[in-house]
C-alpha cells in the first residue's frame, strides 16, 4: 500500500501534519498530476469534488464573522436573576449599581484608638469592635480603643494606629508621631455612593465581581442566560470506556466537549451518543430545544456521514459549509430552526477543536453576551509550514514572549493541544521565525476553568 501513501494522505497527517506538509512540495504535486493549484486533500477524494468543496468553503476569518452574526441576528435573550453562588462565569445583563454607600459608615482603617482633638487623651474604658452598633460619641481630649472595620464614634478626628501611641502610668494616651486630621478613617461613600454605576452591563462575572456585588448589597444578579447546547456524538466505532479494540476507538469528544463548551459560556443540557444512525440523528435534531446543537463526526461524504443529508432533509439553511482551515475544513454551521443553530464538528478530534473555536466560540460567546477577546499576537519561536491556500491552526506553548509550535498536531491527535496554551493562526503559505501571529487562547488558560464550569 506504499503507493497510496502520498504526502497529503491521511496516514501522513496522522504521523505529524507539519512533517507531512513539509513534504508537500509544489513540484511533487505537479509531477503527480494533481493540477496547478488544488489544495492538499485527503486521499480518495476526486479532483472535481475537491474543487467543488473548496469553492464552497468559507475563508476562516469570514466563517468566524458569520457565526457571530448568526447569533447577533437573534432576538435579545431575556435576562435571568441568579443567586451569587450560581452566577460565576455569566455576564451582567444590567449595570451593577451600588445599593448602598461603600463604606456604608465611617470606618476605622487600622487597629488603635479613635481620638478627638489634640492629645494627650483620656482613654475610655470600653472599646469599639467591627460589627458593633453606633458607638458613643467622643468628647474633645477623649480616645477609645478601636478595631479595623469598626464604626468611628461621632466627633472623632483621627485614628491613631496602636504602634503609634503610648499610654503613661496615669492612663493617658500620647502620640509618638504626628496625628493628621482624618488619618486612617475611611469616610462613608469613599468607594461609591448609592446608585453609582460600579460596572457596566456585559462584564463577565468573575470572583472579584461576585465580591463587589456582595459588598454592594446584592443577593442575586441579573445575568444573560447561558446558551443551552446539546451535543450529539456520532460514530458506531466509538467506545465510552476501556481500551480501543477490534477497530473501535475511545470517544475523545464526549469527555472533551462538554467542559470546553461550558468554558465558552454554554450550559450543556445533554450529550447523546447516537452511533451512525440517520433516523436517530434526525429525531435528535428535530426534537432538540437547545439554542445550539453540536454534532461530532459524520460531516464528510462517507457512507455513514449523515449530517449533510439530515440537514438537507429538514430544510436547514447552511450558513457555512466547509471552512478554508486545517484541520477541520469539513466543519459546518446551519440554522435548523428560527432560534436554533447547529455546528457540525468533524470527527477527527483536533479538527473538532478547530470547529469549536472557529464556529461554536463566536456563536456561543455572542449568545452568552460576552465581548470578543482582544486579539493579540506573539512572535513565533520556529517557522511553521503553511497550507498553500488555507489558514492553519497549530497548538503552541507560550514561553516568555514567544509562541512555541508543538508537534503531534495532526487532525486525529490531541497530544499537542493537551500540552498547549493557545492555537496559533498560521496564514496560508506559512509563517517565519519571529513572525507575529494571532493567537486564540484556550478558555481555561485565561479565565481559569472554574470560572466557567459552574
Ligand atoms: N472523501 C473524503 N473523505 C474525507 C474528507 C473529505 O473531504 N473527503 N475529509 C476528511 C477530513 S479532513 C476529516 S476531518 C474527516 C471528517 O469526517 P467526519 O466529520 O465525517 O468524521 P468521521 O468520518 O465520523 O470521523 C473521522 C475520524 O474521526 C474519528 N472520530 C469520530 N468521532 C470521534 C470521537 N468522538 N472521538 C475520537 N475520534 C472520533 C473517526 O473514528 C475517524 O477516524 O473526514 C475525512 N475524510
Ligand atoms: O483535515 Mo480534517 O479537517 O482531518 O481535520
Amino acid at each position: 500500500m506504499t503507493a497510496a501513501r502520498t504526502p497529503d494522505s491521511q496516514e501522513a497527517d496522522d504521523l505529524d501534519v507539519e512533517e507531512a506538509l513539509a513534504l508537500v512540495k509544489p513540484e511533487t504535486r505537479t509531477a503527480a498530476g494533481t493540477g496547478s493549484v488544488p489544495p492538499p486533500a485527503p486521499e480518495g477524494e476526486s479532483k472535481a469534488r475537491r474543487s467543488d468543496a473548496h469553492h464552497k468553503a468559507t475563508p476562516w476569518p469570514e466563517a468566524r464573522a458569520v457565526a457571530e452574526r448568526a447569533a447577533r441576528s437573534l432576538p435579545r435573550r431575556t435576562p435571568v436573576s441568579v443567586p451569587l453562588d450560581a452566577a460565576l462565569g455569566l455576564v451582567l445583563a444590567a449595570p451593577l449599581t451600588a445599593l448602598t454607600d461603600l463604606p456604608s459608615f465611617d470606618t476605622s482603617a487600622m487597629d488603635g484608638w479613635a481620638v478627638a482633638g489634640p492629645g494627650p487623651w483620656e482613654v475610655r474604658e470600653d472599646g469599639v469592635l467591627a460589627g458593633q452598633a453606633e458607638p458613643e460619641a467622643l468628647t474633645d481630649g477623649e480616645a477609645v480603643r478601636i478595631a479595623t472595620g469598626a464604626r468611628i464614634p461621632q466627633d472623632a478626628t483621627a485614628v491613631m494606629r496602636s504602634e503609634h501611641g503610648r499610654i503613661d502610668d496615669k492612663g493617658r494616651l500620647f502620640a509618638t508621631r504626628e496625628v493628621v486630621h482624618g488619618q486612617d478613617i475611611r469616610p462613608r461613600g469613599q468607594e461609591c455612593r448609592t446608585g453609582d454605576q460600579l460596572l457596566p452591563a456585559g462584564v463577565v462575572i468573575t470572583p472579584a465581581v461576585l465580591g463587589l456585588a456582595a459588598a454592594a448589597g446584592y443577593d442575586t444578579l441579573a445575568a444573560v442566560p447561558r446558551p443551552r447546547v446539546e451535543v450529539l456524538v456520532l460514530g458506531d466505532e466509538l467506545l465510552s470506556s476501556g481500551l480501543p479494540q477490534e477497530g473501535r476507538i475511545r470517544d475523545a469528544l464526549g469527555p472533551m466537549l462538554p467542559p470546553w463548551l461550558r468554558a465558552l459560556g454554554a450550559e450543556v443540557v445533554a450529550v447523546r451518543r447516537l452511533g451512525d444512525d440517520a433516523k436517530a440523528l434526525h429525531k435528535a435534531i428535530t426534537g432538540s430545544a437547545a439554542d445550539l446543537v453540536v454534532t461530532t463526526g459524520g460531516t464528510a461524504a462517507g457512507p455513514v456521514d449523515h449530517v449533510h443529508p439530515t440537514l438537507h432533509r429538514i430544510g436547514a439553511e447552511l450558513l457555512v459549509d466547509g471552512v478554508k482551515v486545517r484541520p477541520g475544513h469539513p466543519m459546518l454551521l446551519a440554522r435548523t430552526k428560527e432560534d436554533q443553530h447547529l455546528v457540525g464538528l468533524p470527527g477527527n478530534p483536533l479538527a473538532a477543536v478547530s470547529g469549536l473555536l472557529t464556529l461554536a466560540e463566536p456563536l456561543l460567546r455572542t449568545l452568552a453576551g460576552r465581548m470578543a477577546p482582544e486579539p493579540y499576537t506573539l512572535p513565533l519561536q520556529e517557522a511553521v509550514h503553511g497550507h498553500p491556500y488555507d489558514t492553519r491552526l497549530v497548538p503552541v506553548a507560550l514561553r516568555g514572549d514567544r509562541a512555541v509550535p508543538l508537534h503531534y498536531n495532526g487532525p486525529a491527535m490531541l497530544r499537542g493541544i493537551a500540552a498547549s496554551d493557545a492555537l496559533a493562526v498560521i496564514p496560508p503559505g506559512g509563517a517565519r521565525v519571529g513572525q507575529e501571529l494571532e493567537l486564540l487562547d484556550l478558555p481555561w488558560a485565561t479565565a481559569g476553568i472554574d470560572v466557567c464550569v459552574t
